[in-house]
């Protein structure tokens, strides 16, 4: 499948707010394919009152919640699981539309360790359409048992962006996900 340069398709479907001002809390949101942990990744980062609500004029469900990084407060959402800005699905278009229209301060592309490379062509959209990408290597506990090395530091070299492992499901890694985040605002 050819696949169209994603800054272009947000022109064309003329979903990109321009000049929109941010409004309340700096966000977080966390982005990636379905099953990949986002879900307990957003319930790692957030700490107090979550709400569920649809995406407005679409039905689907994204969680906002509050988060403190460093000496920050941040609004952490949640999005449904996509595989591309191809945009075939109602949650991808619902996930791009906010990806663009809420100007996130960090965008966390949240992927399973197991499938780096089937997933890292989501990390190449993000980042080529201009995104404050954070790449998560998550369920890492698994890659591990499966003997599966990966260099994160020659990652982080090769994609010019912050690379962080975590298992999610032990609250392994979050605390320095956290850190990472955090110097990342700072040094913006
Ligand atoms: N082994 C392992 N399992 C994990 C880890 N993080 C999440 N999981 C499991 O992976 C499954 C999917 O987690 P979710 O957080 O629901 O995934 P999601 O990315 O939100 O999925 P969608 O909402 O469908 O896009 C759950 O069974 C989790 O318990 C991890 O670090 N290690
Ligand atoms: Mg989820």
């Amino acid at each position: 499948m050819k696949c169209c340069n994603p800054t272009e398709t947000l022109k064309n479907e003329n979903i990109v707010v321009e000049g929109e001002a941010k409004e309340g809390l700096e966000k977080i949101v966390l982005v990636g394919t379905p099953n990949v942990g986002k879900s307990v990744l957003f319930n790692r980062l957030t700490r107090s009152y979550v709400t569920v609500s649809n995406y407005p004029g679409t039905t689907v469900e994204v969680s906002r919640g509050k988060g403190v990084l460093g000496d920050r407060e941040y609004e952490i959402v949640d999005t449904p699981g996509m595989y591309s800005f191809m945009c075939i699905t109602e949650e991808e278009k619902v996930t791009k539309r906010l990806l663009f229209n809420e100007k996130p301060e960090v965008v966390l592309h949240v992927i399973d360790a197991k499938n780096l490379e089937r997933m890292l062509p989501l990390t190449f959209q993000l980042i080529e359409s201009g995104l404050p990408v954070i790449l998560v290597l998550n369920i890492m506990d698994e890659a591990k048992r499966l003997g599966l090395k990966i260099d994160i530091e020659k990652l982080e070299e090769q994609l010019g962006i912050p690379v962080v492992s975590t298992t999610a499901a032990l609250n392994k890694g979050v605390d320095i996900l956290r850190e990472r985040i955090d110097k990342y605002v700072n040094a913006a």
